[in-house]
Protein backbone atom coordinates (compact mmCIF):
# COMPACT_ATOMS: atom_id res chain seq x y z
CA UNK A 1 0.00 0.00 0.00
CA UNK A 2 1.72 3.46 -1.15
CA UNK A 3 1.73 5.72 1.96
CA UNK A 4 -0.82 8.22 2.33
CA UNK A 5 1.23 11.67 3.07
CA UNK A 6 -0.21 14.24 5.25
CA UNK A 7 1.72 17.26 5.95
CA UNK A 8 1.96 18.62 9.77
CA UNK A 9 3.05 21.55 11.59
CA UNK A 10 3.51 21.24 15.46
CA UNK A 11 3.24 24.16 17.30
CA UNK A 12 4.43 22.17 20.98
CA UNK A 13 6.60 20.76 22.58
CA UNK A 14 4.86 17.81 22.24
CA UNK A 15 6.32 14.40 20.26
CA UNK A 16 4.44 14.17 16.99
CA UNK A 17 1.04 12.03 16.64
CA UNK A 18 2.34 8.40 16.33
CA UNK A 19 0.85 5.15 15.50
CA UNK A 20 1.03 3.46 19.21
CA UNK A 21 0.95 0.24 17.75
CA UNK A 22 1.58 -1.68 14.53
CA UNK A 23 -2.12 -1.88 12.96
CA UNK A 24 -3.67 1.00 15.39
CA UNK A 25 -5.81 2.83 14.01
CA UNK A 26 -5.36 5.99 15.49
CA UNK A 27 -2.85 8.40 16.80
CA UNK A 28 -3.28 9.83 20.02
CA UNK A 29 -3.62 13.62 20.09
CA UNK A 30 -1.80 15.65 23.60
CA UNK A 31 -3.15 18.94 25.11
CA UNK A 32 -0.65 21.75 24.09
CA UNK A 33 -1.36 23.55 27.48
CA UNK A 34 1.01 25.61 29.81
CA UNK A 35 -1.19 24.29 33.07
CA UNK A 36 -3.60 21.79 34.06
CA UNK A 37 -7.15 22.84 32.91
CA UNK A 38 -9.91 21.05 35.25
CA UNK A 39 -13.61 20.74 34.37
CA UNK A 40 -16.30 20.96 36.16
CA UNK A 41 -19.20 18.02 35.80
CA UNK A 42 -20.95 18.99 32.29
CA UNK A 43 -18.41 21.80 31.40
CA UNK A 44 -16.64 21.44 28.36
CA UNK A 45 -13.57 23.33 26.85
CA UNK A 46 -11.57 23.98 23.93
CA UNK A 47 -8.31 21.63 23.91
CA UNK A 48 -5.32 23.23 21.71
CA UNK A 49 -2.87 20.55 19.77
CA UNK A 50 -0.54 22.91 18.72
CA UNK A 51 -1.20 20.92 15.80
CA UNK A 52 -1.84 22.10 12.01
CA UNK A 53 -2.24 19.27 9.16
CA UNK A 54 -2.71 19.48 5.41
CA UNK A 55 -4.79 15.96 4.31
CA UNK A 56 -4.42 14.59 0.69
CA UNK A 57 -7.73 15.29 -1.08
CA UNK A 58 -10.69 12.24 -0.76
CA UNK A 59 -9.33 11.83 3.31
CA UNK A 60 -10.47 13.37 6.37
CA UNK A 61 -9.17 13.50 10.18
CA UNK A 62 -11.35 12.03 12.58
CA UNK A 63 -10.96 12.89 16.16
CA UNK A 64 -12.20 10.50 18.44
CA UNK A 65 -12.38 10.12 22.19
CA UNK A 66 -9.96 7.79 23.97
CA UNK A 67 -12.01 4.62 25.73
CA UNK A 68 -9.61 4.76 29.42
CA UNK A 69 -10.48 8.65 29.88
CA UNK A 70 -13.72 7.60 28.79
CA UNK A 71 -14.90 4.81 31.44
CA UNK A 72 -12.21 5.91 33.99
CA UNK A 73 -13.04 9.54 34.09
CA UNK A 74 -15.93 10.46 32.39
CA UNK A 75 -14.35 12.58 29.77
CA UNK A 76 -15.41 12.80 25.91
CA UNK A 77 -15.46 14.97 22.86
CA UNK A 78 -18.72 16.74 22.51
CA UNK A 79 -18.54 16.48 18.88
CA UNK A 80 -17.54 12.95 18.20
CA UNK A 81 -16.32 12.07 15.86
CA UNK A 82 -15.21 15.32 15.18
CA UNK A 83 -14.39 16.27 11.07
CA UNK A 84 -11.01 17.76 10.13
CA UNK A 85 -11.56 18.34 6.57
CA UNK A 86 -8.75 17.97 3.71
CA UNK A 87 -9.08 22.25 3.13
CA UNK A 88 -8.70 22.88 7.12
CA UNK A 89 -5.40 25.07 7.60
CA UNK A 90 -6.25 25.75 11.85
CA UNK A 91 -4.92 24.47 14.22
CA UNK A 92 -6.89 20.89 15.32
CA UNK A 93 -8.39 21.67 18.66
CA UNK A 94 -10.29 19.43 20.79
CA UNK A 95 -13.90 19.72 22.15
CA UNK A 96 -13.83 18.30 25.04
CA UNK A 97 -16.31 17.70 28.40
CA UNK A 98 -16.62 16.05 31.52
CA UNK A 99 -19.26 13.60 31.60
CA UNK A 100 -18.55 12.23 35.41
CA UNK A 101 -19.93 14.26 38.66
CA UNK A 102 -16.68 14.76 39.59
CA UNK A 103 -14.11 17.87 38.74
CA UNK A 104 -11.40 16.41 36.09
CA UNK A 105 -8.08 17.48 35.18
CA UNK A 106 -6.42 17.73 32.03
CA UNK A 107 -2.43 18.08 32.30
CA UNK A 108 -0.26 19.48 29.34
CA UNK A 109 0.94 16.79 27.52
CA UNK A 110 -2.20 14.22 28.11
CA UNK A 111 -2.95 12.45 25.51
CA UNK A 112 -6.66 12.80 25.38
CA UNK A 113 -8.11 12.41 21.91
CA UNK A 114 -6.91 10.12 18.50
CA UNK A 115 -6.99 10.84 15.47
CA UNK A 116 -8.14 8.13 12.68
CA UNK A 117 -7.50 9.20 8.87
CA UNK A 118 -10.00 7.81 6.11
CA UNK A 119 -10.72 8.23 2.41
CA UNK A 120 -14.30 10.03 2.01
CA UNK A 121 -16.57 10.39 -1.09
CA UNK A 122 -18.44 13.32 -2.18
CA UNK A 123 -21.44 12.56 -3.80
CA UNK A 124 -23.89 14.25 -6.75
CA UNK A 125 -27.59 14.89 -5.06
CA UNK A 126 -29.89 13.28 -8.17
CA UNK A 127 -33.58 15.11 -7.00
CA UNK A 128 -36.11 12.36 -7.72
CA UNK A 129 -40.04 11.87 -7.11
CA UNK A 130 -40.06 8.34 -5.70
CA UNK A 131 -37.30 6.30 -4.19
CA UNK A 132 -36.59 2.55 -5.04
CA UNK A 133 -38.69 -0.25 -3.09
CA UNK A 134 -37.07 -2.09 -0.31
CA UNK A 135 -38.18 -4.69 2.43
CA UNK A 136 -37.12 -2.21 4.73
CA UNK A 137 -39.12 0.22 3.63
CA UNK A 138 -39.44 3.44 5.97
CA UNK A 139 -38.84 0.84 8.77
CA UNK A 140 -36.51 2.25 11.65
CA UNK A 141 -35.44 2.97 14.96
CA UNK A 142 -35.55 -0.40 16.45
CA UNK A 143 -38.73 -2.03 14.41
CA UNK A 144 -37.11 -5.35 13.82
CA UNK A 145 -36.98 -5.71 17.72
CA UNK A 146 -33.93 -6.38 20.07
CA UNK A 147 -33.31 -9.56 20.91
O1 LIG B 1 -13.13 18.50 16.72
C1 LIG B 1 -12.89 19.31 15.82
C2 LIG B 1 -13.77 19.55 14.76
C3 LIG B 1 -13.42 20.46 13.80
N1 LIG B 1 -12.24 21.14 13.85
C4 LIG B 1 -11.87 22.08 12.79
C5 LIG B 1 -11.46 21.35 11.51
C6 LIG B 1 -12.66 21.40 10.65
O2 LIG B 1 -12.31 21.34 9.27
C7 LIG B 1 -13.28 22.72 11.06
C8 LIG B 1 -14.76 22.78 10.89
O3 LIG B 1 -15.36 21.72 11.60
P1 LIG B 1 -16.91 21.40 11.41
O4 LIG B 1 -17.27 21.36 9.97
O5 LIG B 1 -17.20 20.18 12.22
O6 LIG B 1 -17.57 22.64 12.16
P2 LIG B 1 -18.64 23.67 11.67
O7 LIG B 1 -19.35 24.13 12.88
O8 LIG B 1 -19.46 23.09 10.55
O9 LIG B 1 -17.72 24.86 11.15
P3 LIG B 1 -17.47 25.37 9.66
O10 LIG B 1 -18.66 26.21 9.34
O11 LIG B 1 -16.18 26.14 9.75
O12 LIG B 1 -17.35 24.18 8.76
O13 LIG B 1 -12.99 22.87 12.47
C9 LIG B 1 -11.35 20.89 14.89
O14 LIG B 1 -10.26 21.45 14.96
N2 LIG B 1 -11.71 20.00 15.86
MG1 LIG C 1 -18.59 22.43 8.68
Amino acid sequence: MADIIVKIINKSDNELPAYATADAAGMDLRAHLETAVTLQPLERTLIPTGLFIELPAGYEAQIRPRSGLAIKQGITLLNTPGTIDADYRGEIKLIVINLSNEPQTIHPADRVAQMVIAPFVQVVMEPVAVLSETVRGTGGFGHTGKS
